[in-house]
């Protein structure tokens, strides 16, 4: 088992954040290194001066903007810069992470949430739909996804408040009030750069010219809420409240080392959709989830049924466009074992089973004062964490 230190970056994965020096207000661009963060917006005039105007307004928004090229070239200086570093002159530029207020690193355009994990559509299935087939037929074919809202995604640390709204009690009462099924999703965000044209969609084979990198995402979901609001037309408040992210994006340049092959497919897939002898896009990241600093599971994202690739192509294959700062979350990630569940209605198998931490307390759903915090690792690499206490 890797020996990974939570908050440190080391000095090759170079995330990216936006973060503010506590006393100011102006944002700036920063680069995670080792437990540091340098700042890019000014330290670029000297580290990659040609592209030193993609920072400066402290949003990762121009970067995202520029497309592949730039990304790389970007990353090859920075790596250039932290072989050499902490004797050049832009060790000035240097700050420890907790030193900062980490903000939200993108204006996010298209929000969408996948469905990708067989083992967490099939427990959902199961729960809310307990007389029919637990994955419905279409779920190999397609990934499911529904559009979601960008307005309301948050930066990790952001206190979550508890939705109202209408839900339908076991006696078949139609009341409105606080949610009190609250729950989680721990997903892997991907993070879009780079526009694609309307009408043209960016097959397989080009997803890496838009996929610029990833986030940890929680999707809280308000289960008695969603219960009753969803059929026909999908997820809607009880999602809608709030979405988590966490604060730094990881390039996916930096987990070439983690791709892997995903699952085999049990039907034969469309041609857009089919991955069969391309380069792998599945990734081999294990996500923690811990309640009030106690971990409850440890779900493997290797297992996802379909990729970061696939969602791509599908959600442009009708020629729809994407944009720079559109996000898209693989969906709760939930493995074959109860502790690798990413979800507390399924941790708890819809409040039947809670659990049992360490202190003899039980837990189902989300009480208020509850912090939930999602991190993940990829080998012996930190990807960062997301987090949120629900308030009243
Ligand atoms: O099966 C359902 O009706 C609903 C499932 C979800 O709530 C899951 C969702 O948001 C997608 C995901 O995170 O996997
Ligand atoms: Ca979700
Ligand atoms: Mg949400």
């Amino acid at each position: 088992m890797d020996v990974v230190t939570p908050g440190d970056f080391g000095r090759t994965t170079l995330p990216y954040c936006s973060f503010v020096v506590p006393g100011e207000s102006r944002r700036r661009v920063g680069v995670g290194v080792d437990t540091d963060v340098l700042d890019l917006t000014t330290a670029a005039a000297t580290v990659v001066p040609e592209h030193a105007d993609l920072f400066a307004d402290g949003s990762l928004d121009a970067l995202l903007a520029a497309g592949p090229e730039t990304w790389h070239a970007i990353r090859s200086a920075l790596l250039a810069w932290v072989d050499d570093a902490h004797t050049g002159v832009v060790q000035h530029h240097v700050s420890p992470a907790d030193q900062v207020e980490l903000v939200l690193p993108f204006t996010v355009a298209d929000y969408v949430d996948f469905y990708a994990s067989e083992q967490h559509a099939t427990n959902l299935g199961r729960m809310f739909r307990p007389d029919g087939e637990a994955l419905m037929p279409n779920w190999k074919h397609l990934p499911i996804g529904y559009h979601g809202r960008s307005g309301t995604i948050v930066v990790s640390g952001t206190p979550i408040h508890r939705p109202s709204g209408q839900r339908r009690t076991g006696q078949g009462e139609i009341v409105f009030g606080p949610s009190v099924r609250l729950d989680i999703e721990a997903e892997v965000g991907f993070v879009v750069g780079g526009a694609s044209t309307l009408g043209e969609p960016v097959p397989l084979a080009d997803a890496g010219t838009h996929l610029f990198g990833i986030c940890l995402v929680n999707d809280w979901s308000a289960r008695d809420i969603q219960a009753w609001e969803y059929q026909p037309l999908g997820p809607f408040l009880g999602k809608s409240f709030a979405t988590s992210v966490s604060s730094w994006v990881v390039p996916m340049a930096a987990l070439d080392a983690v791709r892997t092959h995903p699952p085999d497919r049990d039907v034969p897939l469309l041609p857009y959709l089919d991955d069969d002898g391309l380069e792998p896009w599945g990734l081999d990241l294990r996500l923690e989830v811990r309640l009030n600093g106690e971990v409850v599971s440890r779900p493997p994202f290797a297992g996802m049924y379909w990729t970061g690739a696939q969602m791509l192509a599908h959600m442009t294959v009708n020629g729809a466009t994407v944009r720079p700062g559109d996000l898209f979350a693989s969906g709760t990630v939930s493995g074959s074992e109860r502790d690798e569940r990413g979800s507390f209605i399924e941790l708890s198998w819809n409040g039947a089973e809670p659990l049992t931490l360490a202190d003899g307390s039980t837990h189902s759903f989300l009480e208020n004062g509850d912090t939930v915090a999602i991190s993940a690792t990829a080998g012996d690499l930190w990807l960062g964490e997301v987090s949120g206490t629900i308030v009243l």
